[in-house]
């Protein structure tokens, strides 16, 4: 039995724990949520999780197998560091917290302290693998474009720049590294710094971002070179009821990452 611990009670926490109750090998027996939203969201948990605390930090006690993160940005320099630091295994969906200068370095400073490991996950983006393998024998682009309806772009920079209501065009609200993308929108540019981290790093991984009212979904578009050859990958990822600005794969993503760890075969 795997005992999880998960930070945050949102769109990805919510969905993560309605799948995993129906999962023997794993339990949460706790939910990490922001100081002063423990008794708001204590009976979401009950529903979800029945035996599960809800608390607004890991107890200096608590020894859970994982430690996982599905709540934004901050949790990592606020949970996620000191529980490596403490030994304890995490997972971490909010993959561009990174790209802030040396938060790579001090995440992997901790778990080496704890003598642990963090794993990034693929989130709303596939062929991390094929990416992964491909930096090996060296890669020469990376260009990521990612397309959202202009709804998900709603309390982002963007919304300072454009009318999103009103767009009728494709338009491209962000081009540049994928480092400046993760800083600028936090809640969209998870998979730029996934990509890059995977692949030619955040300063020379391009991104492009595009509010379009033409779609419904969240696409997502990699071309990538080098001496493995070339792939080019599209995904269409359908949005959470919850959250517009996070596609339903990432908590699948989860869901799969904590079953490798759980179960007898991995996949
Ligand atoms: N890798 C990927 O492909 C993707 C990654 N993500 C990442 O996942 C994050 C969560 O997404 P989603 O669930 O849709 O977002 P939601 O906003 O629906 O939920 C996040 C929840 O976490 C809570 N929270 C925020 N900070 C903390 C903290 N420091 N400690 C505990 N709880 C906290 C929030 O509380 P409150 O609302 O009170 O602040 C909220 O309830 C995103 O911010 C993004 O960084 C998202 C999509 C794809
Ligand atoms: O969920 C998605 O489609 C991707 C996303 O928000 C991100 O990259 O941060």
């Amino acid at each position: 039995m795997l005992h999880v611990s998960m930070i945050g009670c949102g769109a990805i926490g919510v969905g993560v724990m309605e799948l995993l109750k129906s999962d023997p090998d794993i339990v949460v027996d706790m939910v990490i949520v922001p100081e002063g939203k423990e008794d708001s969201l204590r009976a979401v948990v009950q529903r979800l999780a029945p035996t599960a605390q809800v608390a607004s930090h890991l107890n200096g006690g608590a020894r859970p197998d994982l430690l996982i993160e599905c709540a934004g940005h901050q949790a990592i320099e606020q949970h996620i560091i000191p529980a490596l630091e403490h030994g304890i295994p995490c997972m971490v969906v909010s993959v561009g917290a990174l790209s802030e200068l040396g938060m790579a370095e001090r995440l992997e400073q901790a778990a080496r302290k704890g003598n642990t490991q963090v794993q990034l996950l693929s989130g709303a983006i596939g062929a991390i693998d094929a990416l992964a393998a491909a930096k090996i024998g060296g890669l020469e682009s990376v260009v990521y474009t990612g397309r959202k309806p202009p709804q998900a772009w709603k309390g982002t920079p963007a919304e300072a720049q454009f009318d999103l209501d009103r767009l009728e065009q494709p338009t491209v609200i962000f081009e540049g590294t994928a480092r400046d993308a993760a800083r600028l929108y936090p809640k969209n540019a998870n998979v730029a710094a996934t990509l890059s981290l995977a692949g030619l790093g955040l300063d020379r991984t391009h991104v492009r971002l595009l509010a379009d009212p033409t779609v419904t979904e969240n696409v997502h578009h990699v071309e990538a070179k080098g001496a493995f050859g070339g792939f080019e990958l599209t995904m269409r990822g359908k949005p959470l009821a919850a959250n517009p600005k996070t596609s339903a794969l990432t908590v699948f993503s989860v869901v799969r990452a904590l079953g490798n760890r759980a179960h007898a075969v991995s996949i």
